[in-house]
C-alpha cells in the first residue's frame, strides 16, 4: 500500500486544520464564480466536468514521482465520471440530452469556486494560519512571501493555494530530505539521543528491523543504563527485530556498556552499533557528560565513531523539538533528525520550521508504534499530506 495515503490518513489532522484555515481565508473576502462546464458544447452527456482541481494550471500532481499510482488518480479526470452520469439510464437517453436538454443538464453541473485577490490582508491571514500550524514565526513569514511573490493581486482558490503551499513546503523539505547514510565501515556505530519519551527506544527497534531485512548484522547497545523500563523496552523490540540487545545492570555506566558494544560489534563483524542513551535533559551537564564520556570511549575503538548522531523528535511537542535540537546540539554532536508521532498529531507543521532553521538531515518518520511505523521523509507526500493536496 502507498505510504503515502497512511501518511495522509494520519496526518489528517494538520490537513485537516490548515485546509479548513486556507478555505476561511478565500471565503472571507473572495468571490463565488461560476465554471462553466465545457466552453464547446460536448455532443456527449458524459463529457466530464472539470473539477475544481481543472481550473487550475495541473500542477505537480502528475509529474509526482510514481509509487502513489492509486491517489493522485483519484483527483483529476476519472472520478468526475460517476459524478458526471449519475443515472445508470444507457444510450437512448444520453442521446437526449443534447440541445436544450443537454444545455439544463449542463448547468446542473456547473460548478462554482471562490476566489480571492491576494492582498496584505489575505498575505497576514496565510501567515498567521501557517504560524498556528507550527511552522514558526520565521518560517511562517519566508513561507509566506515566497508564495506571494509574482502572485499579489491575482485572484486565487483554495486549490490553487494549497497547491503553491504544498509545493513552497517542498522547496524547504528537499534538501534535508536524505537517509540515514550507510558507510563501509564496520560496526557504523549509530548513537541515538533525544528527551525521555521522544521515541528512542522505538525507532531503534524500527531501524534494526529494517536493517536486520535488508541483510545487515546489527547490535543494540541499552546506553539508558538509568531505567530499567527503558533496558526491557528495548529488549523487546530487539526481540521483534532479531537483534542481540547489549545491557548492563541498572545504575552502570553507559560508556562502560558502550565500549563492550563496541568490542562486541566488532567481534562479530557487525554493520551497525545503535547505542540507545539516557534523555534526561534535567540534568544537561551531567547528560552531556555522559554524552562524552560514550564517544570518547568508542573513540578508543574507532576514533571515527560515531558515525550518526541521530536526534529523535516528537512531533506532538511542536515548536518544543525547536528548542530540543538547539539543547541536543550543544552537547552533543548531531548529524541528522527522526521525527516521531507524526500519526494524529495537528502539529506537523514544526517540521517544516526545523528544516527551514536548522537544515539538519531528516532521516525518517515515524508514523505509528508498529515495528514497520518508519518510513524514510518524502518532501512531496510529507507535503501533499500536510497541505491536504489531492484529499479533496
Ligand atoms: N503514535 C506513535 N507513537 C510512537 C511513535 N514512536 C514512538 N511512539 C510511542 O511513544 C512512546 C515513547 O516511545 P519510546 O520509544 O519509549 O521513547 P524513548 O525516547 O525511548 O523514551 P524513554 O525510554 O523514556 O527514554 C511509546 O509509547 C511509543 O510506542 C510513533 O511514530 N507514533
Amino acid at each position: 500500500m502507498a505510504f503515502f495515503s497512511k501518511l495522509k490518513d494520519r496526518l489528517f489532522k494538520s490537513s485537516s486544520k490548515l485546509e479548513q484555515g486556507l478555505d476561511a481565508i478565500v471565503e472571507d473576502g473572495g468571490e463565488e464564480e461560476t465554471l462553466t462546464p465545457d466552453p464547446q458544447p460536448a455532443p456527449e452527456a458524459e463529457a466530464p466536468a472539470p473539477t475544481p482541481a481543472a481550473t487550475t494550471p495541473e500542477p505537480e500532481v502528475t509529474p509526482a514521482p510514481a509509487p502513489q499510482p492509486k491517489e493522485p488518480e483519484a483527483t483529476p479526470v476519472e472520478p468526475a465520471k460517476p459524478v458526471a452520469a449519475p443515472s445508470p439510464e444507457p444510450v437512448a437517453q444520453a442521446q437526449e440530452t443534447k440541445g436544450i436538454l443537454g444545455r439544463l443538464f449542463k448547468r446542473d453541473e456547473a460548478r462554482t469556486v471562490t476566489r480571492r485577490v491576494l492582498d496584505d490582508d489575505m498575505i497576514e491571514q496565510l501567515e498567521e494560519l501557517l504560524i498556528a500550524s507550527d511552522m514558526g514565526v520565521d518560517t511562517a513569514l519566508r513561507v509566506t512571501s515566497n508564495m506571494a511573490e509574482g502572485r499579489f493581486g491575482k485572484k486565487l482558490s483554495t486549490d490553487e493555494i494549497k497547491q503553491m503551499l504544498a509545493d513552497e513546503v517542498t522547496r524547504v523539505m528537499e534538501p534535508v530530505a536524505k537517509p540515514l547514510p550507510l558507510y563501509s565501515k564496520r560496526p557504523q556505530v549509530v548513537l541515538v539521543v533525544g528527551v525521555n519519551g521522544s521515541g528512542k527506544t522505538t525507532t531503534i527497534g524500527k531501524l534494526a528491523s529494517q536493517f536486520k531485512s535488508a541483510g545487515k548484522k546489527v547490535v543494540i547497545a541499552a546506553g539508558d543504563t538509568f531505567r530499567a523500563a527503558a533496558v526491557e523496552q528495548l529488549q523487546v523490540w530487539g526481540e521483534r527485530a532479531g537483534v542481540p540487545v547489549l545491557t548492563a545492570p541498572e545504575g552502570s555506566d553507559p560508556a562502560s556498556l558502550a565500549f563492550d558494544a563496541m568490542t562486541r560489534a566488532q567481534e562479530d563483524g557487525a554493520d551497525l552499533l545503535m547505542i540507545d542513551t539516557a534523555g534526561r535533559l534535567q540534568n544537561r551537564a551531567d547528560l552531556m557528560e555522559e554524552l562524552a564520556k560514550i564517544v570518547r570511549v568508542i573513540r578508543k575503538k574507532d576514533e571515527t565513531a560515531p558515525h550518526n548522531t541521530l536526534l529523535v523528535l516528537d512531533a506532538t511537542t511542536g515548536q518544543n523539538a525547536l528548542n530540543q535540537v538547539e539543547v541536543f546540539r550543544n552537547i552533543s554532536d548531531v548529524s541528522g533528525l527522526v521525527m516521531t508521532k507524526l500519526d494524529g498529531t495537528a502539529k506537523g507543521g514544526v517540521l517544516v520550521a526545523l528544516a527551514d532553521k536548522f537544515g539538519l538531515p531528516i532521516h525518517a518518520i515515524g508514523v505509528g508504534e508498529q515495528i514497520d511505523d518508519l518510513a524514510p521523509f518524502d518532501p512531496k507526500d510529507f507535503a501533499k499530506a500536510l497541505t491536504g493536496v489531492g484529499s479533496s
